[in-house]
């Protein structure tokens, strides 16, 4: 890099520093703590230190105030690793259990393997001026947190890796020294072992070997019990990096998966009780670049760790079941989102319009009153032709009413009838339902749709085409349009009419259904205003508080199939 990108030294609190120019620190990878946009401000570099731990922003006006700007930046993490075709481990897994853990991925490979749930049939090695190019192009541009390597299958990709990186220091290093995959198969051999000593342990903040690589590490010692775990931590510590974490996934006979973490200090036995399993492939991998993505975050190390195992721990404990492979060693699911869609008659099925048909929304107040439960309100409902429910449970304590959503929505899954909950965003995540419905003083529909994820259904309720535009804008699959009619459900609601309906209804861009006072007396009416997107009616009182939800619920739906709209 070009001296002149220097601009001068400065004395600081008896320290030189060395003040470049935003340009030249961003190229080095030294702004990884501050916003590099909030120019123009001066990067100062400690001088003499090889990591950018300490970088400190100054603005260039008002010269003193020394700030670190560390909260704007995204966490990032570069995994320097091996492919593996299966992708239960190596880079896939890296950039898996990074998005799990909310930090960005970025991926320098070194090795692809033919690779799959029965070991490993194949590798081939990617050149080293090509590994160095990969790191280059992220480190001189990328703004990188934090270092984590996986396979390093050769002498010349390590020592390639520890110049590099001497070139554009970052903040962490974190060496998961892969050498033996969990199936047995060799990732690296030997030959690397002596330039993993010298060069790169004394480099990292942490490494985590599993037992058969701190024993090839601490030249073939035997590990078996927690007590060699520690002293192997304490010999490999010696060889130069701040922490040791010793694996103990593969420990004999332990009813727990016990690590042990030592920091030159003290010893933490981290234990987990150990999931049995055969989904356990990527599990070093994974809590390699969960410790990676914590730290990335600004965590000690202890507090990174911990969350990692933990991290790993509910993974394994969530994915036990599932078949990927006809191996012995499954990959886990780390972003908790196989089981549902394995599982057929459990699938959510996508929003249709269409469903706004005949919208029933139970009220606990009225049930109790006619000695019924929710579950049983509902199953009367969607034998009675209902499209979509909707547990509007206002009184209901939080933990009874997750109880009744969960059972409520077995039975509406198994009808394919989508179960939505009102206002409480909280209980729908809880209990995986297939949406909300929220109101205009309830969560904002656009912090919903974030909670919820694309697939969720949101409806929004709206009086006016201006709420109407906001709910389009929000994110919302739908509106509820009302009072139609006088209600005594909800106290002191405006009553729109049907003019009111048809302001809003030709105003949304989305789909609407009627609500508020709705029965079989007046249904046919509020269908007649006849505008493409009415597909339907909400009703509470007219089907819930009566003796026979299903009855009502049946002449309903055939008066509003005989005012001929909406479902097919
Ligand atoms: N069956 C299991 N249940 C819970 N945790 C496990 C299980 N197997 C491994 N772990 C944990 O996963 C992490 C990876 O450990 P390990 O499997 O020993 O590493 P590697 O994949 O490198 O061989 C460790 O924190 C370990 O304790
Ligand atoms: C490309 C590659 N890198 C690493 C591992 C280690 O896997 P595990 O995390 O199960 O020990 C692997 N099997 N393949
Ligand atoms: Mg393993």
């Amino acid at each position: 890099m070009a001296s002149a990108t220097f601009l001068s030294t400065l004395s600081l609190a008896n320290k030189n520093y060395l003040l470049l120019t935003p340009t030249h620190a961003c190229a080095k990878g030294y702004t990884n703590n501050f916003r590099v946009s909030n120019l123009p401000s001066i990067v100062v570099r400690k001088e003499g230190s090889v990591r950018s731990q300490g970088f400190v922003a100054m603005q260039e006006k008002g010269g003193s105030t020394l700030s670190d700007d560390s909260r704007t930046k995204t966490p990032h993490v570069l995994t320097v690793a091996g492919s593996d075709s299966g992708a239960g481990a190596g880079i896939q897994a890296d950039l898996k259990a990074c998005a799990a853990r909310g930090v960005y991925c970025s991926t320098v490979i070194t090795a692809l393997t033919a690779q799959n749930t029965v070991g490993v049939q194949g590798a081939s090695n990617v050149p080293e001026d090509f590994v160095a190019q990969q790191l280059k192009s992220v480190l001189s541009d990328m703004q990188v947190d934090v270092v984590k390597t996986g396979m390093l299958p050769s002498v010349g990709i390590v020592k390639t890796l520890c110049r590099t990186l001497r070139e554009y220091p970052v903040h962490a290093l974190v060496v998961d020294p892969v050498m033996v995959s969990t199936s047995g198969d060799v990732l690296a051999g030997p030959s690397i072992l002596s330039t993993f000593r010298e060069e790169l342990l004394p480099m990292a903040d942490i490494i985590t070997p599993n037992l058969k690589e701190a024993s090839a590490l601490l030249n073939g010692m035997q590990l078996e019990t927690v007590d060699d775990m520690r002293s192997a931590a304490r010999l490999l510590h010696n060889m130069g990096p701040k922490n040791v974490l010793v694996k103990g996934g593969d420990l004999p006979d332990s009813s727990d998966a016990v690590d042990i973490l030592y920091n030159g200090h003290n010893f933490y036995e981290l234990r987990s009780p150990r999931i049995r399993t055969r989904n356990t492939h990527g599990t070093g991998c994974s809590l390699a670049s969960s410790i990676a993505a914590e730290v990335a975050k600004g965590y000690p190390m202890l507090s990174a760790v911990k969350v990692a195992k933990r991290f790993v721990e509910t993974a394994l404990d969530y994915s036990k079941e599932i078949v990927i492979g006809n191996g012995p060693q499954g990959p886990f699911d780390h972003l908790l989102r196989l089981k549902s869609h394995s599982q057929d008659c459990h699938r959510q099925q996508p929003f249709d319009p269409s469903d706004l048909f005949l919208y029933a929304v139970t009220d606990s107040r009225m049930n109790k009153r006619w000695g019924r439960s929710i579950v049983d309100a509902v199953k009367a409902a969607i034998d009675g032709g209902a499209t979509i429910i909707q547990l509007r449970e206002k009184d209901a304590e939080t933990k009874d009413f997750l109880e009744s959503a969960k059972a409520c929505l077995r039975i509406c899954r198994l009808h394919g009838v989508p179960l939505l909950i009102n206002d409480r965003v909280d209980v729908a995540i809880a209990c995986d339902a297939d949406g909300v419905h929220v109101g205009q003083s309830d969560m904002p529909a656009c912090v919903a749709r974030t909670l919820l994820g694309p697939e969720k259904i949101i409806g929004v309720s709206c009086k006016t085409p201006e709420q109407a535009e906001q709910a389009w804008v929000d994110g919302a699959d739908y509106i509820g349009c009302g009072g139609v009619y006088p209600t005594n459900t909800k106290e002191n609601n405006i009553t729109v009419g049907l003019n009111g309906l048809k302001t809003v209804c030709m105003a949304s861009k989305l789909p609407v259904v009627a609500i508020g006072g709705i029965g079989v007396s007046n249904a046919r009416a509020v269908m007649e205003i006849r505008t493409p997107n009415l597909k339907g009616v909400a009703v509470v009182s007219a089907l819930f508080d009566r003796e026979c939800v299903q009855t009502e619920t049946r002449k309903l739906h055939e008066v509003l199939l005989g005012s001929n709209i909406g479902s097919t």
